[in-house]
């Protein structure tokens, strides 16, 4: 099977001569279909440089990448990337329901280029374009749609950007830290909720987090990524049944999962400082 996202000896550097900043350094990553993948490691360790290049909207200075085995730039054009950034980032004029249509209707051509993505092209044609009122209704958004952005909550507005993400049935999301500027309450049914989204859609997911119960409770599998040069430094598959609900907290086993990460991120740091 072609892999969702495959990153092969990636590197990425910003600036030149002394002032240069290795922001990747030989990153190899290989995502199959259908898996929920988090990246977590501290502050510059290249998790966002990696999504943005998976995302085509940066190049990669070495290394090969590729998306359903075509460019990311390719697989943009062809509407197979879905992006969620920190903040939502919805069109302030627009309703919620227009909000979430809209990409829907636009880029046309994107369908007809889909076609001639090989292998996605034998799996058939992308199902029929949800029902937005009801994936709204579905979000807890039901009586927002009429709404203008402003008049919801800040977790009712990134509730907004998860559907409008889903409604576009990427075949590779990317959620850069979605949750980061939510309390704690709202976190944990935005999390329910994406859970569900994704276990209907068979979505493939790259998620970015800082917050190391959210990447075990999330994931298939957490890469853990250190800084100076930022690399990958552990790849750890999460085997914890699902669905993955609030009784997940009370397991041994997800604690020592999060333990084990714990401990992976603690041991970057020492060999980073030590570097
Ligand atoms: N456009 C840019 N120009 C120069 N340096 C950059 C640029 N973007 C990122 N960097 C640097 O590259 C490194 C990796 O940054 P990146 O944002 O990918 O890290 P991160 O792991 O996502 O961090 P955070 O968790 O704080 O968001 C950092 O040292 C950052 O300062």
């Amino acid at each position: 099977m072609t892999p969702a996202v495959q990153l092969t000896s990636v590197g990425k550097v910003y600036g030149y001569g002394p002032s240069a900043m290795i922001a990747l350094n030989d990153v190899d990553l290989t995502i199959e279909p259908g898996r929920f993948v988090s990246l977590i490691g501290p502050s510059g360790c290249g998790k966002s440089t990696l999504l943005r290049i998976v995302a085509g909207l940066e190049s990669a200075g070495r290394g090969e990448v590729r998306v359903h085995d075509v460019t990311p730039s390719e697989a943009g054009a062809a509407k197979l990337i879905g992006l969620v950034p920190q903040t939502p980032a919805l069109l302030p004029w627009l309703s919620v329901l227009k909000n979430v249509t809209l990409p829907q209707k636009i880029n046309p051509g994107a369908a007809r280029r889909r076609q001639r993505i090989g292998d996605l092209a034998e799996r058939g044609g992308r199902k029929p374009a949800p029902d937005m009122l009801e994936l709204l209704d579905r979000a807890g958004l039901a009586d927002a749609a009429h709404k203008l952005p402003a008049q919801l909550s800040g977790g009712m507005q990134q509730r907004a950007a998860i559907v409008r993400a889903f409604g576009l049935q990427p075949d590779v999301l990317l959620m850069d830290e979605p949750f980061s500027a939510l309390d704690e309450f709202t976190r944990e049914s935005l999390q329910d909720q994406l859970l569900d989204l994704w276990d209907e859609l068979k979505t493939t997911v790259l998620f970015v987090t800082h917050s190391v119960s959210e990447a075990v409770r999330m994931s298939d599998t957490v890469v853990v990524m250190a800084p100076r040069p930022g690399r990958i430094v552990d790849v750890i598959d999460i085997d914890l049944p699902r669905p993955r609900n609030q009784r997940l907290f009370e397991e041994r086993r997800f604690h020592e999962y999060e333990d084990l990460i714990r401990d992976r991120l603690h041991s970057a740091w020492r060999s980073t400082d030590a570097a």
